[in-house]
Order: C-alpha cells, then sequence, then structure tokens
C-alpha cells in the first residue's frame, strides 16, 4: 500500500505585521491573481501594487491582532485531520502548502519527498474551484512535477472542489442554525451568504467554475439547512479597477437595509478558516456599512475551523479520493482559454504576433500611468482603493 500522505493547500496569510509587504508581493506576481498582458511587467507592477498597498493592509492586520491566523488553524485543522483518518484505520501524513506564505507549497513537497511519501491525496482548502485559488495552486504543483522527475514516483490525485460532500454541508447548516437559534425570532433573521468575489473575466473570458459552484453550494446549503428564511448572494473582497463578481456586498447590504431587514446573519462561504476577509473586512467593515443602512443586528456564523464534523468530512474526502480512479493536475487545469483581441482589430484566437504588440503598447502605457499616480498621489488606482 506505501506511505500515504495528504497535502493540504490554502492561500496563506502573513505571520506578522512585517510579513505583509512580501506576502503581498508573492501574492501580486502571480498572474493567475493579477492578469498583466506584457509577462516582463508582472514583478515590476507587483512590487510597485505591494508597496503601495503594504500600509493600508498592514492597518487591517494590525486590527485583527497583528497578523493573520490562517497557519494556526490550517494547523490544527491538519491535526485533527490527521487524527481523523488514524481513527479510521488510514495511517496518512498531513503536508501544508500555502501559495504565498509560509509554509509554502515547494516546502511541503520538499518534506513529502523527504518521508518518501507513495500515494498522496491533494486537496485544497478551498470548497470552490476558482482560477485564482485552488487553480493557481494547481498550476504551480504542475510546475513542480515538471521540473522534478523524482515526484513522478509518486502516485497522487487531486480533489478539484467538493462543495457538495454531505459532510461539509452539514457542518455549515449546523452553524447557521446554531447561530439562528441564539437570536430572538430566528425565523426573520435573512441569511446573507458572501461569497469572495473574482473579476467577471475569470468566469465569463477565462471559462472559471467558480460562480456556479458557488450558486450551486448556496442552494445545496440552504437546502440542507431546511429553514424559511429567506437568503442573498453576494460577493465581497474587490481589489482594482476592474468589474468583479455581482451584486458587491456593500452594494447588497445597503439595499437590504433600505428595504427595512434588520436581522441579517453573514454566512462567509468561500472560506473554511477565519482570516482577515471575515474577521476584518466581514466583522468590522461590512457591520458598520450595515449599521449605517439600519441594520442593528447584524450578526456572523463562524468558519468551519475546527468543527468535527466538517474535518470528518475532510477525512471521508481523502478515504473515498484514494478509493477512486485518479484525477491528474493536468486534467484540472485545462479550462476553456480564450485570448481577445482589441476592438478595431479583427477577433482573432492566440497570442498572434498583433496581440503581442497590443498587449506591449497596453502594458507600457499602463505603466506609466502607474508612474504618473505615484509622483501625482491620484489617479484610478487610488479612486478605488487599490493603492
Ligand atoms: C487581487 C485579486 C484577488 C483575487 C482574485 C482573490 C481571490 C480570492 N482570495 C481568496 C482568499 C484569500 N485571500 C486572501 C488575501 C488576499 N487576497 C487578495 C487579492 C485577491 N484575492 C489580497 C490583496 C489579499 C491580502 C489581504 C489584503 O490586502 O486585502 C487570504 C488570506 C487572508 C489572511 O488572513 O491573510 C485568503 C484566504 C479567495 C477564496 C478568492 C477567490 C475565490
Ligand atoms: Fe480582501
Ligand atoms: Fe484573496
Amino acid at each position: 500500500m506505501g506511505r500515504v500522505g495528504v497535502l493540504l493547500l490554502n492561500l496563506g496569510g502573513p505571520d506578522e505585521l512585517d510579513d505583509v509587504g512580501p506576502f503581498l508581493f508573492n501574492l501580486f506576481s502571480d498572474p493567475e491573481i493579477i492578469r498583466i498582458p506584457f509577462r516582463g511587467l508582472q514583478k515590476p507592477l507587483a512590487w510597485l501594487i505591494s508597496t503601495l498597498r503594504t500600509k493600508k493592509s498592514q492597518e487591517n492586520y494590525r486590527q485583527i491582532g497583528g497578523g493573520s491566523p490562517l497557519r494556526r488553524i490550517t494547523e490544527a485543522q491538519g491535526q485533527a485531520l490527521q487524527e481523523q483518518l488514524n481513527s479510521k484505520g488510514e495511517d496518512a501524513r498531513i503536508y501544508i502548502g500555502m501559495r504565498y506564505w509560509h509554509p509554502f507549497t515547494e516546502e511541503a513537497i520538499a518534506r513529502l519527498k523527504r518521508d518518501a511519501i507513495d500515494r498522496l491525496v491533494i486537496l485544497p482548502l478551498y470548497p470552490q474551484f476558482s482560477i485564482s485559488t485552488s487553480g493557481s495552486s494547481f498550476r504551480l504543483l504542475e510546475r513542480l512535477w515538471q521540473e522534478d522527475p523524482a515526484l513522478n514516483k509518486i502516485e497522487y490525485t487531486v480533489i478539484p472542489s467538493w462543495y457538495q460532500q454531505p459532510g461539509y454541508l452539514q457542518a455549515m447548516a449546523q452553524l447557521i442554525a446554531q447561530e439562528l437559534d441564539s437570536l430572538p425570532n430566528p425565523d426573520q433573521v435573512h441569511i446573507f451568504f458572501s461569497a469572495h468575489g473574482v473579476p467577471v473575466s475569470y468566469v465569463e473570458e477565462a471559462g472559471d467554475p467558480y460562480q456556479k459552484e458557488i450558486e450551486d453550494c448556496t442552494a445545496l446549503i440552504m437546502q440542507t439547512l431546511n429553514r424559511p428564511n429567506p437568503h442573498t448572494l453576494a460577493y465581497q473582497s474587490r481589489v482594482g479597477p476592474v468589474e468583479w463578481l455581482k451584486p458587491y456586498t456593500e452594494d447588497a447590504i445597503k439595499e437590504l437595509g433600505a428595504s427595512g431587514i434588520e436581522n441579517l446573519l453573514v454566512v462567509p462561504v468561500s472560506f473554511v478558516s477565519e482570516h482577515i476577509e471575515t474577521l476584518e473586512e466581514i466583522d468590522i467593515e461590512y457591520r458598520e456599512i450595515a449599521e449605517e443602512a439600519g441594520i442593528h443586528n447584524f450578526n456572523r456564523v463562524p468558519a468551519l475551523n475546527t468543527h468535527p464534523v466538517f474535518i470528518e468530512a475532510l477525512a471521508d474526502l481523502v478515504v473515498d479520493a484514494l478509493n477512486a480512479p485518479s484525477l491528474k493536475l493536468s486534467q484540472v487545469t485545462q479550462l476553456k482559454k480564450k485570448v481577445k483581441m482589441y476592438p478595431q482589430e479583427s477577433w482573432e484566437w492566440g497570442m498572434t504576433t498583433t496581440a503581442e504588440v497590443w498587449n506591449g503598447r497596453l502594458a507600457m502605457l499602463g505603466f506609466l500611468a502607474l508612474i504618473l499616480e505615484l509622483i501625482s498621489g491620484h489617479g484610478p488606482l487610488h479612486f478605488v482603493g487599490l493603492l
């Protein structure tokens, strides 16, 4: 049977305030997060955006205790998962691979090689698939596998997304029911699903299944909950000037307030751990918006963290994956990819010479505009809050 490993993938977060700048640089260097038409500009722009965003971002991390709790919680989830797997007779070792901070995915791969793991289950800690999250980690793993032939000895399988897993849905429904029942008039509470947003172009141009998976997931949670409460789905955490999935959480909260809703229960639906976007963005920023909109009872369902029903669900996912035909990285990173040409030119698919020329021109223009904005302190990036 051989040695079994489970690689848990997550985004990672700065452990302390000094980590914020380098963490943001790693994040913005990833073309799956910010798509810059001209490859050579990715790093200089990542450096610029991260340098300019660091202060604002540090202020947010300061408000939640000076760093992200993501590493600590992911390690606790890993420990609980290992115990749960052991109790099911599966002697598996857990490895944590973060995309943009320690412990990096590369470190996890080095460790599981050292431990001579024979069989590996790759499990992202994102219930729904997005190009920007699980997709980015899968692409990195694909590259690591290509660069290191020794990894081909490991028999691995990937779980691309798992929002339909019954134990996960049960755990979410239990947490929501528990919160509803702690409030006066539980049936009057409006349930507000706040999913992390992504740019619309990811879904419409690159074929990211994320929006559909979020919509299906929300419907399945409501079905499992089986309560009469009305509900809304909106998208949070927009960064940058482009259009993201709508409705935006802040707009939806204001609209509900204007329509007379006074009791709101927010359910973070793309995250399984507390982190800056639950602790700061929802608990502080959106609460303030809700109060201004007349929503005086603003509550939030806690993230799953190490909820026992959730940990059991993860263990079931691992056991099922070990017993199913394997799924390869190349199978889960192939999305329908289109490259769009700019107006006034004819539409063509692929990186044609004209496309390259226009990408270069636009990237240079963008870069110059950014430099001007940096010098003047005014411009569209300041306007939309990116800088
Ligand atoms: C700029 C584009 C971004 C996209 C697209 C994006 C998608 C996305 N992110 C998560 C989950 C997390 N994001 C976290 C931090 C974070 N993400 C972005 C930007 C994008 N995310 C930034 C700039 C940051 C840093 C924080 C900040 O400055 O606002 C984290 C870590 C949080 C922590 O506690 O440290 C997570 C987790 C999802 C699920 C997602 C798309 C589905
Ligand atoms: Fe955010
Ligand atoms: Fe993010």
